[in-house]
């Protein structure tokens, strides 16, 4: 897909092609999109940038909440989004050990009580070991630094997502 297309498609095939750039926010595609034109994929990203870093506090808190928990049960069964469901899967989280489980099961139940938000991190480019021990340094922090980390991650996705988007032949356009 060429930006061309990106910058000439309509609102509702807009929304449907790039709503889940940001995990489970159509929100963010549809501010984007006012932006246009795009020139290039970094222009497109930036502008999901910006829409997050723009948002309230509560907003980007409320960004991080509508990511599913890493390895969590709807991983098991198979009903997140595509996208996550694809990346989780690429970390080999979607069948860790039950020992592993068990471990990334109580750091997120942790991560929870202590920041109010789920952990997010770029599954597609970590293992299941190396996820528990990045989990177990966060849980560490102080909560203005996790957010903070936790938003970069959500941009990483994003970018990542973007760039299969747009790499791909988009059959969806
Ligand atoms: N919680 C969380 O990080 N979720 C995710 N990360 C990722 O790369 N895909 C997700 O679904």
């Amino acid at each position: 897909m060429n930006m061309e297309k990106v910058n000439s498609v309509d609102f509702g095939d807009f929304v449907e092609v790039f709503g889940n750039v940001i995990e489970r926010c159509p929100l963010a595609a549809a501010a984007v999109r006012s932006q246009r034109p795009f020139s290039d994929l970094e222009d497109l990203e930036k502008h999901f940038c910006t829409f997050i870093d723009a948002l309230p506090r509560s907003g980007q808190e409320g960004i991080l909440r509508c990511h599913p928990h890493l390895a969590g049960r709807e991983l098991q069964r198979g009903t997140l989004a595509a996208e996550s469901q694809r990346e989780q899967s690429a970390a080999g989280l979607q069948n860790p050990g039950t020992d592993e489980r068990r471990r990334l099961a109580k750091l997120n139940a942790q991560c929870r009580a202590r920041f109010g938000f789920p952990f997010v991190l770029v599954a597609r480019l970590r293992d299941p070991a190396v996820v528990a021990r990045e989990l177990e340094r966060r849980l560490r922090c102080p909560p203005a630094q996790e957010l903070r980390t936790a938003l970069g991650e959500v941009k990483t996705i994003g970018r990542l997502r973007l760039a299969d988007l747009l790499g791909a032949d988009c059959a969806r356009l």
